[in-house]
């Protein structure tokens, strides 16, 4: 069975549209568009004051509830004893009769999939796919913990913070689900918070090629949603699961194309597609068409060159299609980090690591308060008279090309 989220904590700020200016389109996806932005009011031209926006249109009925659901999520995520460093947190928010705008913290490293595609054979080392794989398992693990079902796991949802570590974002797909009740399910490793050293063994770096923030262009690669195949009603069997078709075809895992009904793992089947994709620079199910993807999920085992080792043993026990017998299906997010390919990992140090692979450079030039910013409520203002695909921004960006087939029937 859903669960509506807890009693929600106090109000955040309120965002004041007229007292910041934006910098730049920082991305658009199918729901939203992201501006970078800074406070007039506080005067501070340094890169810290800045803030990302995302501004979405209630253009229907499924865009409201989606972001009522993001910024209901974000503001959780914001109570004292629910933050997270590998999650984002909210700053402020607004709501006028036609657009909700809410501000998270700005990540100036861009995202995954850039980063990756910027490396000159597409993949990373597998030290550095420990490094990103060790944040994001304890961005799910915490997300799980407060019932929450990410469901959208996918390069481009995992930004990187000035200091290098990681922030999902696009809370849009997430779902709240009963936390199980199985014992142990989220419980810490008592030996892991007894020490506090210092660890620097994620010392390698990343082309490069890749300090250069995300000039590829505006809106997300890969962000097509999928269609539903079958989309049988809901049919809850238990408490914890879920019937809505949502994610990205080639992270979709087999119970969702099923519609059999979805928990938790699902998110441990797309870290399985990440870290695949991290390793060989594409994903493993990948057909020609979104039936032969959906096909190739469902039958296919994926592929492995070279030598079999502790990665292609951790993709192989994620990517298992039973979700009952997925890693992670039993004790969570405890059950990944036991794995042989983290052993040595100290958790609770993730966050001290002093060099994670990729520091984006501080400053690049775009955050020149005063030569290019624009006023956000004229940028609603073109929103709202201007039909999504033919608006083009006050920066010349290329023209948004949404994916959308509104896959939220169920949502
Ligand atoms: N805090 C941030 N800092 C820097 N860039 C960001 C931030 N939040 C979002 N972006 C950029 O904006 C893009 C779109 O953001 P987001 O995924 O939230 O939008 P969306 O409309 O919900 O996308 P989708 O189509 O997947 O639903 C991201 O891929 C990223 O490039």
């Amino acid at each position: 069975m859903e669960t509506s989220p807890s009693s929600p904590p106090s109000p955040p700020e309120i965002l004041d549209l007229d007292s910041i200016r934006a910098l730049k389109i920082l991305g658009k996806g199918a729901t939203g568009t992201v501006l970078l932005a800074h406070d007039i009011v506080s005067l501070s031209s340094s890169s810290s004051s800045s803030f990302a926006v995302k501004l979405v249109h209630k253009s229907s009925a499924s865009s409201l509830r989606r972001a009522r659901w993001e910024i209901d999520v974000l503001r959780r995520l914001s109570v004292d004893s629910n933050q997270n460093p590998f999650l984002p947190r909210l700053l402020s928010s607004f709501e006028s009769p036609e657009f909700f705008a809410w501000a998270v913290p700005y990540c100036s490293g861009g995202d995954l999939n850039v980063l990756l595609r910027r490396q000159n054979d597409g993949v990373f080392s597998s030290s550095v796919i420990r490094f990103y794989v060790a944040e994001i398992v304890c961005a799910l693990e915490h997300l799980h913990s407060m019932g929450i079902a990410y469901r959208d796991l996918k390069p481009e949802n995992i930004l990187i913070q000035q200091s290098g570590h990681v922030t999902l974002t696009d809370f849009d797909l997430s779902r709240s689900l009963q936390i199980p009740t199985r014992p142990q399910f989220y419980q810490p490793d008592p030996e892991l918070s007894n020490h506090r050293k210092k660890n620097r063994s994620f010392t390698r770096w990343i082309s490069p090629a890749a300090t250069e923030s995300n000039k590829t262009g505006l809106k997300k690669t890969r962000s097509a949603r999928v269609n539903p195949i079958n989309r049988r009603k809901t049919s809850f069997s238990s408490g914890e699961r879920s019937n809505s078709f949502v994610g990205t075809d080639e992270y979709v895992s087999p119970e969702v194309i099923l519609g059999d009904g979805h928990d938790f793992a699902v998110d441990w089947w797309a870290l399985g597609v990440l870290t695949y994709e991290m390793m060989y620079g594409e994903t493993p199910f990948k057909g020609k068409s979104k039936k032969e993807t959906f096909r190739n999920v469902l039958v296919k085992e994926p592929e492995f060159a070279g030598r079999p080792n502790d990665l292609t043993g951790l993709i192989r026990r994620l990517l298992v299609k039973d979700p009952s017998r997925r890693l992670g299906s039993h004790r969570g997010a405890a059950e990944i980090k036991e794995h042989p390919f983290f052993a040595g990992v100290r958790w609770d140090l993730l966050t001290e690591v002093l060099r994670p692979p990729y520091i984006p450079l501080k400053d690049d030039g775009e955050l020149t308060v005063g030569a290019f910013d624009f006023d956000v409520r004229e940028y609603l203002e073109k929103l709202r008279t201007t039909t999504s695909s033919a608006l083009s921004s006050p920066l010349n960006s290329p023209p948004h090309v949404c994916h959308e087939n509104d896959p939220f029937i169920d949502f």
